[in-house]
């Protein structure tokens, strides 16, 4: 078994906790409503943000230009390609996706960005693409079974979501999985035991991150307004 076939077993209880979440039963339905698909939207247009952020940390760790090339090509993909499944969301709720950009981080969003901003401090680019993996991966598996499930037409308020991640992310996920297993390899067994805890603890996050968007999770004591 690969490393990463074993980081996908050790973290199967969590793919099938995200794959019943309420809010991805909800894209499957087409139920989910207009203000929990503004508060998802809002905090992942900061998320991909940060995620792209986090490539550029790599690219200054990377030894290759393969590696660089590998990383620019993700950048690209979230810059020019990632948009569709938020403006999917934007039109479902009725709202211009301009609108939802620039939006403080909910305590969720917060805490998995921060967990990726350690590793990317103190970790090796080995660590580093773990921490990154399960954002693709989970949302590659999220959309292949929806896909399977619903089958969506046109008619499904979701398609175009649901198309981009059960068709589009195969390759890139591959690729990243082979990456680390590279990386793996010649790691020592406690640098793959830190890669495996970011791995995890990455999944731990997604799913909250999930969480947050169904309830709309506020942090408990509003601030107050800057007075101006
Ligand atoms: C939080 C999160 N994880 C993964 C993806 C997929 O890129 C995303 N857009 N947002």
């Amino acid at each position: 078994m690969s490393f990463t076939q074993e980081l996908r077993r050790q973290s199967d209880g969590i793919f099938q906790a995200i794959f019943d979440h309420p809010f991805v039963r909800g894209i499957a339905a087409g139920t989910l409503s207009r203000e929990q698909l503004i508060h998802y939207v809002k905090q992942d247009f900061e998320y991909l943000n940060a995620y792209m952020r986090i490539y550029g940390i790599a690219i200054s760790k990377s030894t290759s230009r393969n590696e660089i090339a590998t990383f620019n090509e993700q950048i690209s993909f979230i810059l020019n390609s990632e948009i569709h499944p938020h403006q999917n969301f934007c039109a479902a709720a009725g709202v211009t996706y301009e609108e939802l950009q620039g939006y403080p981080l909910a305590p969720s969003a917060h805490h998995y960005i921060r967990h990726m901003l350690t590793v990317a401090h103190e970790g090796s680019l080995g660590e580093i693409m773990a921490v990154l993996l399960p954002c693709p991966w989970t949302y590659l598996e999220i959309g292949c079974k929806l896909l399977d499930e619903v089958k969506p037409d046109e008619s499904h308020p979701f398609y175009d979501w649901i198309y981009f991640y059960g068709n589009r992310g195969e390759e890139a996920t591959a690729k990243f999985c082979n990456g680390v297993d590279l990386w793996a390899e010649s790691a020592t067994a406690a640098e793959r035991e830190r890669m495996t805890e970011h791995f995890m603890l990455s999944c731990q996050l997604e799913y909250m991150f999930w969480d947050m968007a169904y309830k709309q999770e506020e942090w408990p004591v509003q601030m107050q307004a800057a007075v101006l």
